[in-house]
């Protein structure tokens, strides 16, 4: 029964809606009081013979307006405990898109998608059934049952006694149905999460699935996980299953008992007969009481497991938060790192050493080296999706720390076009504007055309307007790194990263797309990491990195008159670009 004091945060929230559900809930139990009893008294009047029309009319008329009456109540009460879960349910999947929204890359590296949509749909859901029919099931059982009980044992004390004795049963066989069902329902969440997320693996690399073949494969594998979430599930809907039986049983008996037993009342003249039938009556308004008894403790099972999985996950704190003293203040000049070592969580070995750069404002920095070298790291760092710890350096922007602004305020002062362009599944205008949601269509189309993308959306059929990504038209994977890029050029932001976001561009496309840099964003600093020399030719300043160190830094001329390792990748890359036009003449 934890979970209720759990939930009692959203309980307090809403005091009206419960305390007034619950008053109903209990008029309703004292409304079911009122049948039984005048169907005694007719039986009763029947058999004295001083039943007369009126008499007899007079209480159908009662029962008739009982029940009227007892129809609205339940009305009502459903509205209002239903309609509090719902809120409830709303409440806590928008929490935990929020905290998703505050979670660090590190934590979807560790979370399975799945299992991210298993807490949000499924967990919730069983959370909003124990706020409505757990809150119903519980009131209405203790409610209902001791009014009814009480009302009982003023007819014949011993009677209740006797029709009551299987009753501890019933609550033994719950409690150890309770408990088995605690255990299966949570293996059975997590094989649904299993199937969730290689579901939505699939869906995401059916290219790559088709492509080798292995659609076969990827289905055997999707059988056995569903095979595997069928097999939970119905062992959950075996101990599901037991507890009506069970129930069922354990009222049968009851009745049993209370017939039996208030027969021979009546014979030794100890129960007049409509009292036998009135008490009869309520042993049969019992029976819900009983089976709600039955299904709060499966419904407080479920919920309780469901809680303390969103509760787990929404206690993950974000690792990248704003400091105590951080300020609200864009941060503007020269960007410069000092970074004595990196290390990513739970990794020790360092994949930045020993950097120290800068760079002034306006001006273009280009990172190029291996892969892996640390090119997106360093990046990453400057954006805050990790950060340094103290004693391992610092990243400045205008003389201020990152560490000391908000990261609000800091991601505002930076557009990103990252490695791998993500699309939504919306039109090009919404992805485009996706860091600027007001941007007017001009703005847009100019984005598009310093991107060099605005010829292909022309062609596009409904231009700007066209949805792409995984829900509309698919896109190339260039035509999606010029929209990232359209995307970033569009937020107007002081620093500008593109990480390798060029790769897929051909050579022409690329030159227009950073002569269109060059002119529009005079004044303001530009970081390019690539693997392809030539994009960076024109930097201010360009840094070779290598095993997470600089090892040469310089412009493109006093690079090349080095004649080390930017040289020596120059060279190749010039070579491999002569062989893919035609060969070098010997
Ligand atoms: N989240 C992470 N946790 C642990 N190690 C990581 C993580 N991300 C990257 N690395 C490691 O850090 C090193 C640098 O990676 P990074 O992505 O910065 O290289 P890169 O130069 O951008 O490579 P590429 O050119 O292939 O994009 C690599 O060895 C990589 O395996």
């Amino acid at each position: 029964m934890r979970v209720f004091l759990d939930l009692m945060w959203f309980f307090r929230r809403h005091p009206t809606r419960y305390i007034v559900g619950i008053l109903l809930l209990m008029m309703v139990a004292l409304l079911s009081l009122i049948p039984p009893r005048i169907v005694g008294l007719i039986i009763n009047n029947l058999t004295h013979h001083t039943l007369t029309r009126g008499k007899l009319y007079d209480d159908l008329l009662i029962i008739l307006i009982t029940a009227l009456v007892t129809y609205v109540i339940r009305y009502l009460w459903r509205i209002l405990l239903f309609g509090g879960a719902i809120q409830l349910g709303a409440e806590l999947r928008t929490r935990l898109y929020d905290h998703f929204t505050l979670m660090s890359p590190e934590f979807y590296h560790h979370k399975r998608i799945g299992d991210l949509m298993a807490h949000s749909t499924n967990d919730v859901q069983a959370i909003q059934d124990t706020a409505s029919e757990g809150v119903l099931t519980l009131v209405d059982s203790i409610t209902t049952g001791t009014v009814v009980i009480t009302t009982m044992a003023f007819i014949n004390w011993k009677l209740t006694i006797i029709s009551l004795l299987p009753m501890p049963l019933m609550a033994y066989a719950v409690t150890r149905y309770g408990k088995m069902l605690h255990n299966r329902f949570y293996l059975a969440q997590a094989a649904f999460s299993d199937i969730n997320d290689r579901v939505q693996e699939y869906v995401s690399g059916i290219r790559v699935v088709r492509a080798f073949g292995q659609e076969q494969w990827e289905r055997e594998n999707f059988v056995a996980l569903s095979r595997d979430v069928v097999n939970k599930s119905v062992a959950v809907a075996r101990i599901d299953s037991l507890f009506d039986p069970t129930i069922s049983v354990i009222v049968g008996l009851s009745y049993f008992l209370s017939i039996a037993v208030g027969a021979w009342f009546v014979v030794h003249g100890s129960l007049n007969l409509g009292s036998l039938t009135t008490f009869t009556l309520y042993l049969g308004q019992l029976i819900w009481p009983m089976l709600a008894f039955g299904f709060l403790f499966n419904i407080v099972e479920r919920g309780s497991a469901s809680y303390e999985r969103v509760k787990h996950l929404l206690a993950i704190a974000p690792a990248v938060t704003n400091r105590p003293h951080a300020v609200d203040v864009v941060p503007t000049g020269r960007v410069a790192f000092d970074i004595h070592h990196f290390c990513y969580p739970e990794n020790d070995r360092p994949v930045l050493k020993d950097i120290v750069l800068e760079i002034e404002k306006g001006q273009t920095l280009g990172i190029v080296g291996r892969t892996g070298s640390g090119k997106t790291t360093l990046m990453r760092l400057l954006l805050r999706e990790f950060d340094l710890k103290t004693g391992e350096g610092d990243i400045l922007i205008g003389n201020v720390s990152i560490y000391d602004v908000t990261l609000d305020a800091l991601r505002q002062s930076i557009a990103y076009a990252p490695q791998d362009a993500f699309i939504f599944s919306e039109t090009v205008a919404q992805n485009i504007a996706f860091g600027k949601p007001d941007a007017t269509h001009d703005e847009i189309v100019n984005a598009a055309y310093l991107a060099s993308i605005l010829e292909d959306v022309q062609q596009f059929p409904q231009g700007f307007e066209t949805v792409v990504g995984e829900r509309g038209t698919n896109l190339s994977g260039g035509q999606k790194q010029r929209i990232s890029i359209a995307r970033a050029l569009l937020q107007n932001a002081e620093i500008l990263l593109l990480d390798d976001t060029l790769s897929a561009v051909d050579a022409r496309t690329e030159t227009h797309i950073l002569d269109s840099i060059k002119k529009n964003r005079q004044g303001r600093t530009t970081i390019i990491a690539t693997h392809r020399l030539r994009t960076v030719e024109h930097a201010d300043q360009i840094i070779v990195l290598e095993n997470g160190t600089i090892v040469e830094r310089g412009t493109h001329e006093s690079l090349w008159a080095l004649g080390g390792r930017y040289w020596d990748m120059y060279r190749r890359q010039q070579l491999e670009t002569q062989v893919e036009q035609g060969g070098i003449e010997v």
